[in-house]
């Protein structure tokens, strides 16, 4: 049977700094049981790798936090992507793949790269800036909003909501707490922004009624699959981007490899969401008894993945927790793995990929001016602060 660890994945001090804990989810065995929650636990590659190619044994339906939605309420309506198994995966995810088209990503890359520019530009000026306040919540809202067609007022409701989207996949903790009571508002707010009269015309957002008008869902269906990409879409990106600048102000020799070949961005970003993983971890259901490394999970179990914990074991990766560019990163489980892998994964590679090459063109250095500052959350690895320093190039 399974090992059983006392750990607390989703204890304040765990979340702040996860990668210390991680040996003790890892050397155990193939699957844990962690005692303080009553779930099984997997954190090596393989055993995460097979899990999330494994939909049919490990479900999503019955939701992809700790919550079971067959024994408890969701805090709202399911979402039809995430939260959905086949077939009803099958067409939800269809539409939201025709929306968000490498098509669709071609056309609004001028203008995201002019974004990115412009913003680099006014940072460099400044010299001293916060990479989170200045820049890696700046640049995603600056592109996706409008990409998605939101209305202008309230916009900056979307971090809140999305910080209680990923603080909901946890355990009713503090933080949990917290950010629900901070996020009703806001709630109300995306609810609003996700109707059909306050999405413009030619966004994303109006792409998927116009799915529905064409019968591949229904309006409501359409309404609810708007509200995943604002659940999704920010909050992931903004930390994608604050983590891989904090990524190459520890390793500045990594910078400079940037600098001397500024086509080793796209590498940075890959290698970025493998050395710290912005989305930590998330939640299957057991559909059926099955057996891991010899240990029994029966049927209508919890089984929590450490996507994280996965992308830096020594059984997979050779020196995991050294930054370096150069690496081979396929295979990385940041954007998940299997039917739902990460729908948005090229969107927040462009992003991504957009910000820090305007940075590499127009910075000789970064480096961090102050100690980086961590926000809690009970699935993103998040970042608070990082106050950086660039030299003009
Ligand atoms: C890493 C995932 C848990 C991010 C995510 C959040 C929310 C949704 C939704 O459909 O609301 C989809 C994906």
């Amino acid at each position: 049977s399974a090992p059983q660890v006392d750990i607390d994945p989703f204890a304040r001090e765990f979340l702040l700094d996860p990668y210390s804990h991680h040996e003790g989810l890892r050397d155990p065995g193939p699957v844990v049981w962690l005692t303080q929650y009553e779930i099984y636990a997997m954190a090596r590659f393989e055993e995460v790798r097979s899990a999330l190619l494994d939909h049919e044994t490990f479900l999503s339906g019955r939701g992809v936090g700790l919550a079971d939605f067959a024994k408890e309420k969701p805090w709202r309506p399911p979402s039809l992507l995430l939260e959905a198994d086949p077939p009803l995966h099958e067409r939800t995810r269809a539409i939201m793949q025709s929306v968000v088209s490498p098509a669709s990503l071609k056309t609004l890359e001028p203008v995201w790269r002019s974004r990115a520019e412009s913003l680099a530009d006014e940072l460099v000026k400044q010299g001293e800036f916060n990479a989170v306040s200045d820049l890696s919540e700046v640049f995603p809202m600056l592109v996706f909003p409008d990409a998605v067609g939101l209305m202008e007022e309230g916009r900056d409701n979307l971090l809140v909501y999305a910080a209680t989207v990923f603080n909901a996949f946890g355990p009713q903790n503090e933080i949990l707490e917290e950010s629900l009571a901070a996020a009703r508002d806001a709630a109300a707010w995306v609810a609003n922004a996700c109707k059909r009269e306050n999405l413009s015309m030619g966004g994303w957002g109006m792409a998927v009624y116009e799915a529905a008008d064409k019968g591949a869902c229904s309006q409501e269906e359409a309404e609810r699959l708007v509200r995943s990409l604002l659940s999704a879409g920010v909050d992931t990106t903004v930390n994608g981007i604050a983590t891989t600048i904090y990524a190459l102000t520890q390793f500045p020799e990594q910078w400079k490899r940037l600098r001397d070949n500024p086509r080793l961005v796209r590498r940075a970003v890959e290698e970025s969401l493998r050395w710290d993983s912005t989305v930590q971890t998330f939640f299957r259901t057991t559909s059926r008894d099955v057996t891991i490394g010899g240990a029994l999970i029966p049927e209508q179990s919890k089984v929590l993945l450490f996507l994280g914990a996965a992308n830096r074991d020594p059984r997979k990766w050779d020196r995991p927790d050294i930054f370096d560019i150069s690496r081979p990163t396929s295979g990385h489980v940041g954007f998940g793995a299997g039917i739902h892998q990460c729908l948005g994964q090229m969107i927040a590679r462009l992003e991504s990929q957009l910000i820090l090459t305007a940075l590499v063109d127009r910075c000789e250095t970064i480096t961090a001016a102050g100690p980086v500052r961590r926000r809690a959350n009970n699935t993103l690895h998040a970042i608070e602060s990082l106050p950086v320093t660039v030299s003009p190039s």
